[in-house]
């Protein structure tokens, strides 16, 4: 039975999660899968580090305290985030990387991937930043290291789009997509429309674990900008900057606004899209758009996603599902090693 050897960087809400999916379903796993996990590192920045090659109790970590340094209560621990260390000598076979998504220019987070593509270890990423800023460039490293470089989680979360587009619509002709890609955007709104304020709909999604460190990013597009642009470069073959991108978001939306759209029937929603033009282009953009009762994209709400592919041979194709939290993120990083271990690649 094969063992793949973990490191976690980042260990917020994602990579907990993952740590106690390991702790509740390892055995099963190994049943289903063919595979087990072991978890040989971790550091993060607010908490720390530890290695430990024989393994590191997954179901403990997963109930550390949210305290300053609290990896130093391990053995071997430190309140010292090391992470050069654990990515390049915690004997990791994988490095799963879910710090904080800086869309400016991907960093720290594209350095963590470059350290551990050219150890020669496998990178699972939920971090938008490196995949929208520096895809191309981390996708040559993987292949020049024979490793993979896997990021499912970066868009709809553990709902599988990026490798089911991939790999079910080759050949199917992809002309565009429009999408409902954040989900605290959209479950703001929807409280919005229950008659919560925005700053309180806001701390909601913070609480469940769905906004980003700064939610600024959620509320005003650049979180979707970031997704979209992800999105066109992977399934459109375009080659779009996050600056291509028109963005604006949800800030401006009040609860005058939200009661108007009820009462004609409509609802907000903020809409990503892209599109290959006659001209060869692909123009895309984020704007929060009012969307009659029966379009297709007008009955998601809470923190659920949807995605519209508009295809040349099957019309429009869409899947929704969580949006966005930490369980369902954990579970994009699992499918990301399920994609490893389908592709043959050992432990
Ligand atoms: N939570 C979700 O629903 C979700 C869904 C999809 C993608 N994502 C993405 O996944 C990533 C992780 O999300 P999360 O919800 O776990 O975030 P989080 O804010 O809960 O956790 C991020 C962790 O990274 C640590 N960190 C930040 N900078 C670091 C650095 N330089 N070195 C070491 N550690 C560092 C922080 O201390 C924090 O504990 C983010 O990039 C986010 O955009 C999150
Ligand atoms: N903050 C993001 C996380 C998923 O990328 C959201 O709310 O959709």
């Amino acid at each position: 039975m094969t063992e793949y050897k973990i490191a976690l960087v980042g260990f917020g809400g994602v990579n907990r999660a993952l740590a106690q999916l390991i702790a509740e379903r390892n055995a099963r796993w190994q049943h289903e899968l063919g595979f087990g996990l072991k978890i040989v590192g971790v550091t993060d920045l607010f908490l720390g580090s530890v290695i430990d090659r024989d393994g590191l109790d997954a179901a403990m970590l997963a109930a550390l305290p949210a305290q300053k340094g609290a990896l130093a209560q391990i053995p071997q621990g430190s309140a010292e985030a090391f992470n050069e260390a654990v990515i390049k000598q915690s004997g990791a076979d994988i490095i799963a990387e879910a710090t904080f998504t800086n869309p400016k220019d991907g960093e720290p987070a594209a350095t963590f991937c470059r350290w551990a593509l050219e150890a020669g270890k496998h990178v699972l990423t939920t971090n938008k930043g490196p995949i929208a800023l520096h895809a191309q460039a981390l996708k040559a490293l993987a292949k020049a290291n024979d490793v993979s470089f896997e990021y499912e989680g970066a868009v709809m979360s553990g709902t599988p789009v990026l490798r089911m587009a991939r790999q079910t619509l080759a050949g199917a002709g992809l002309v565009g997509f429009e999408g409902i890609l954040n989900g605290t955007s959209n479950y703001v709104l929807t409280r919005m429309e229950e008659g919560l304020g925005f700053n309180e709909a806001v701390a909601q999604a913070q609480a469940l674990g769905f906004a980003e460190a700064d939610p600024t990013a959620d509320v005003e597009g650049h979180d979707v900008r970031l997704k979209v642009v992800i999105l066109a470069n992977e399934l459109l073959g375009a080659c779009l900057q996050v600056g291509d991108v028109a963005c604006s978001g949800i800030s401006a939306i009040d609860s005058a606004a939200i009661e108007r759209a009820q009462a004609a029937g409509e609802r907000w929603k903020l809409i990503g899209s892209a599109r290959r033009e006659a001209d060869g282009a692909v123009r895309a953009s984020v704007e929060a758009k009012l969307l009659p009762g029966h379009h297709p994209l007008a009955g998601i709400s809470g923190a659920t996603n949807a995605l519209a592919f508009d295809t040349e041979l099957l019309g429009a194709v869409t899947v929704s599902g969580p949006g966005a939290g930490r369980i369902e993120t954990a579970f994009a990083l699992l499918s990301d090693i399920v994609a490893i271990h389908t592709a043959g690649h050992s432990a």
